[in-house]
């Protein structure tokens, strides 16, 4: 049994999180955090799913429910309370495991969750859906095959109007695969204006669309003359990510100090 804390528990993803861990029966809700603003819509997250034998206490400070979890499992919606989040499980006295699904995290921010992770097992992953994982792996192969090929490397996410941050964590990591496996270092994000000499070849393009309430949508697409190949994820239901962070729960419990990622928890690699 694997005893966790949700945090961002009222959002999209922390709602569909604690529906999928409750009916999981190696899974214990323990508590739920969530911003100042929103903590006192409920009390408890019995009251978010409507099941009176839950009895985990929802409040705006870990601090005060994190004894009670194996697991922290972070979907909040501001990577600065994640930080903060990371920074009290790793300290001496609460050595908690984390999961972390919250994105658009900062070059430096990324660099402390590093540091910490060598005190605490931590999975970090912009997309804990087995879909996405396994598209990271063939965009690698499709990008080592066709390197050097003549083939311009395009990426395009859609996803609803409410998401805060652009490009996806998704398509961020999407990008650094492309850039190991092509050697392109250069990347724009949207395009206007004139080519005088037409795309140049040693760059990747990314979009971002944003609208209605498109769940996740990734395609990476390979245009070469004469053909063109088009990798592409659809996400139908939030169920695939929250499923993944269950299963990362689960899986991180026992793990030495370090920073995993869905691939090591879906023995992709
Ligand atoms: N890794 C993956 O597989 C996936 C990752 N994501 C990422 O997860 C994150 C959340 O997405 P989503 O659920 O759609 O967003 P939501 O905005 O629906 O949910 C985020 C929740 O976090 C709350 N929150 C804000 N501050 C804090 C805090 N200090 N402590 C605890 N909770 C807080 C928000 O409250 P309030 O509204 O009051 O600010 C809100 O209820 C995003 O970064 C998204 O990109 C999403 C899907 C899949
Ligand atoms: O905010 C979302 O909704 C999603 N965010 C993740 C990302 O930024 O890649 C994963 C998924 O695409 C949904």
């Amino acid at each position: 049994m694997v005893k966790v804390v949700i945090s961002g528990i009222m959002g999209r993803m922390g709602r569909t999180i604690a529906r999928l861990a409750y009916e999981d029966p190696e899974v214990q809700i323990a508590g739920g955090v969530e911003s100042p603003d929103c903590v006192h819509f409920h009390e408890n997250v019995k009251d978010i799913l409507n099941k009176e034998d839950v009895d985990a206490p929802i409040t705006a400070d870990l601090s005060k429910i994190i004894e009670r979890a194996d697991v922290i499992i972070d979907f909040a919606g501001s990577t600065e309370a994640v930080l903060g989040h990371v920074r009290l499980a790793a300290a001496d006295q609460n050595r908690k495991c984390m999961v972390i699904g919250t994105t658009g995290f900062s070059d430096e921010e990324l660099e402390e969750i590093r540091q910490l992770s060598k005190d605490i097992p931590i999975v970090l992953a912009p997309n804990m859906s087995i879909g996405v994982n396994l598209l990271f792996k063939l965009v690698e192969d499709a990008a080592k095959a066709l390197k050097d090929k003549g083939f311009d490397i395009e990426v395009v996410e859609m996803h609803h109007r409410y998401k805060k941050d652009s490009p996806s964590g998704t398509a961020v990591k999407i990008v650094d695969i492309l850039k190991e496996a092509t050697g392109i270092q250069k990347v724009i994000y949207g395009r206007e204006g004139i080519y005088e000499n037409g795309r140049p070849s040693d760059e990747i393009a990314v979009f971002a669309l944003r609208g209605g309430d498109v769940v996740g949508e990734h395609t990476v697409i390979f245009a070469g003359l004469g053909e063109r190949i088009e990798l592409t994820h659809r996400a139908g239901s939030r169920d695939i990510f929250a499923k993944g962070a269950v299963e990362a729960a689960k899986w991180i419990k026992d793990k030495p100090p370090g920073l995993y990622d869905m691939m090591d928890v879906l023995g992709l690699k």
